[in-house]
């Protein structure tokens, strides 16, 4: 690992105050810190992102500026203080500085041609003053320059950089002529300096040849009459233009303080008020222990998604960020409980760690907005690789796989049951809930929110598919609950059948067969290619049916489910010895599950 680098990160940490916890520990690689990328030979630091991770204090001297490889340096949202820091201006290699919402100020440092591969600069609301350096025009990669809302004085130099594609300079005290160089952008990059609006406007070629004006004449000529209306309909489209631009910014500016409750509409530079307020506290992302991300809500927000579906909770995106981490973003619709209560179930949930649930590394929460952030599980959830097209896209589960897939949930399941004083409940468990963990042991997702959620009124099949039938509000879900919805989960897994659809109750139809003696017919045909698996389905199918028992007294425990599970794996099937009312058998055949159902302790009744 890149030790010098590394070293200049503890040295910069260590003497600036943060208010989220990092994981930045000298005993640990740095290139798996929050916040660091390494190159891919991990030998020097190419990023450090710390967006509105609650920096203060001046950036200290002799530390960042020794990370002389850095192409990316985001610490925007802290509130960093001071002046520019002049070591940034070794930082030779530099294409993206973010810096902006912090409380830099004084000047700019003079000379900007240091960052020749420079494109992104980002210096927007802070309290730089001083004029905008003419140096600047040497920083010829430069796509995007925000230099808005700060205090910048005097006049704009006339630079002309011919990659720039994005330019703020709104809401600083700069005055002067807009120089020629920059007239191709909008007015809004403009707004609220006191730059004269006086643009020059290029003179109109003259209407008639030269000749014909050396005429002088007391009444005007036809060529100026002509002039005349030329120029006046020229300047007036103009301010028409100017006045049509002032609106579109005013627009734009409304848009993007659209997550922030706007306070009174006004035009004036909104001045930062020096210690925390609650808006900016809403507008931070909690993230949980361990988590490597590094982002805020404006990340987010602007990061590219794409809609992975739509749930009973709200919509679920797959989104891109900045530094290319793939996270997934669960938007929660109607959440039936105050911020208290859905706070401390994030915390709840935030703060359990097994290898069989799913992380939850960050949410958020706000009066508009309600956020969960989840690392994205590549390789889909159990329901899309059980369910998803057979074909050539779609490998068959083995049964290898949907064992390990059963012992990886049920251990998370029971995980999740000793939690909170032994009260936590899942509430949701399903296949699209499941996912396989690195070592490919299934890995529960989603928990806790059908306590705290109003679901979005479901179609009537999420509802029968795997929730008990004792359940009449989601909100009331007990642990009990939780283990008849893993049971149809086994069922579904065994069958290959899911349980939302195709006009079957999944735990009704495999009582039927079982009950008729066809409970061969039971099993999904992709595993009646293996050969020598017989008696682990059979045990297998039984636990299921245990599990989706009717009567809740009847469900065993969860954390003997997981004994169960593993006893299959073992090859060790005793499914019925334990102290929960189940068969009496002990070795199982197809055979013996119908006599199951006749002498009543799974239920064959509908449901
Ligand atoms: N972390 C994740 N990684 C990859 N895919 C995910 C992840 N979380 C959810 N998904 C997938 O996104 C889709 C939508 O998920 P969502 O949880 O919103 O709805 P659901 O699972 O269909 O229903 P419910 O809201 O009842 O859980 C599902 O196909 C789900 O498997």
């Amino acid at each position: 690992e890149p030790l010098e680098d590394k070293q200049a990160l503890l040295d910069f940490l260590l003497r600036m105050p943060h208010s989220r916890l990092l994981n930045w520990a000298p005993n640990t690689q740095c290139c798996s810190w929050i916040g660091i990328t390494c190159n891919a030979d991990r030998t020097r630091v190419v990023a450090l992102r710390l967006p509105g991770v609650g920096l203060s204090g001046s950036i200290p001297s002799n530390t960042l500026g020794r990370l002389s490889a850095l192409q990316t340096l985001s610490l925007r949202k802290n509130r960093i203080s001071g002046p520019f820091p002049s070591d940034f201006t070794k930082l030779g290699n530099l294409t993206s500085l973010y810096l902006q919402y912090n409380k830099l100020h004084g000047a700019l440092p003079l000379d900007l041609s240091v960052w020749q591969n420079l494109v992104v600069l980002n210096l927007s609301n802070n309290e730089f003053n001083g004029t905008i350096p003419p140096s600047i025009s040497n920083v010829t990669h430069l796509t995007t320059l925000d230099l808005s809302s700060n205090s910048l004085l005097g006049q704009i130099p006339n630079f002309n950089l011919p990659n720039l594609q994005f330019l703020n300079l709104s809401n600083n005290h700069l005055n002067g002529t807009l120089p020629h160089s920059l007239l191709r952008y909008p007015s809004s990059a403009f707004f609220g300096n006191n730059i004269s609006s006086e643009v020059s406007i290029p003179p109109l070629p003259s209407p008639l040849p030269p000749s014909s004006q050396s005429h002088s004449s007391n009444r005007f000529s036809e060529s100026a009459l002509l002039g005349i209306v030329l120029s006046s309909c020229a300047i007036g489209f103009m301010m028409i233009a100017l006045l049509m631009l002032f609106c579109c910014s005013n627009k734009e500016r409304d848009r993007n303080d659209g997550l922030k409750p706007r306070k009174g509409k006004t035009t004036k530079k909104k001045k930062r008020v020096p210690t925390e307020t609650q808006e900016e506290r809403d507008g931070r992302i909690t993230f949980f222990e361990g988590s490597t991300l590094a982002f805020d809500l404006e990340d987010l927000l602007r990061a590219s998604a794409e809609v992975l579906g739509k749930g009973t909770f709200g919509t679920t995106y797959k989104a891109a960020l900045e530094d290319s981490t793939t996270v997934v973003v669960k938007r929660l619709k109607e959440v039936s409980v105050g911020k208290r209560d859905f706070e401390q179930l994030m915390e709840v949930v935030g703060n359990l760690r097994h290898e069989n649930v799913a992380a939850l590394r960050a949410y958020y929460y706000s009066k508009e907005e309600k956020l969960m952030v989840y690392d994205y599980f590549s390789r889909g959830s159990l329901s899309t690789l059980l369910h998803g097209k057979r074909g050539q896209n779609r490998a068959p589960l083995d049964w290898e796989t949907r064992l390990k897939i059963v012992i990886g949930a049920a251990r998370g399941i029971a995980h999740i049951h000793t939690q909170n004083g032994g009260k936590l409940v899942h509430g949701n468990i399903k296949s699209s809930n499941i996912f396989l963990n690195s070592e490919n042991y299934g890995c529960v997702s989603d928990l806790g929110l059908a306590t705290i959620v109003t679901p979005l009124a479901p179609p009537i099949q999420r509802i029968i598919g795997y929730r008990a039938p004792e359940v009449s509000d989601p909100r009331k879900a007990t642990q009990a609950c939780d283990v008849y919805s893993f049971g149809v989960l086994v069922l579904e897994l065994l069958t290959g059948k899911t349980p939302l659809g195709e006009g079957i109750h999944l735990v009704r139809w495999v009582n039927s067969v079982v009950r008729e003696e066809w409970t061969a017919e039971v099993f999904d045909v992709e595993l009646l290619r293996h050969p020598n698996i017989e008696e682990e389905m059979v045990t297998m199918l039984q636990l299921g049916m245990t599990c989706a028992d009717r009567v809740p007294d009847r469900r065993p425990k969860m954390s003997d489910v997981v004994q169960m599970v593993e006893d299959i794996r073992r090859g060790d099937s005793r499914i019925g010895t334990g102290t929960y009312p189940s068969s009496e058998v002990s070795t199982p055949t197809l055979a013996s599950l119908s006599h199951l159902v006749e002498v009543g302790s799974v239920s064959g009744t509908p449901q």
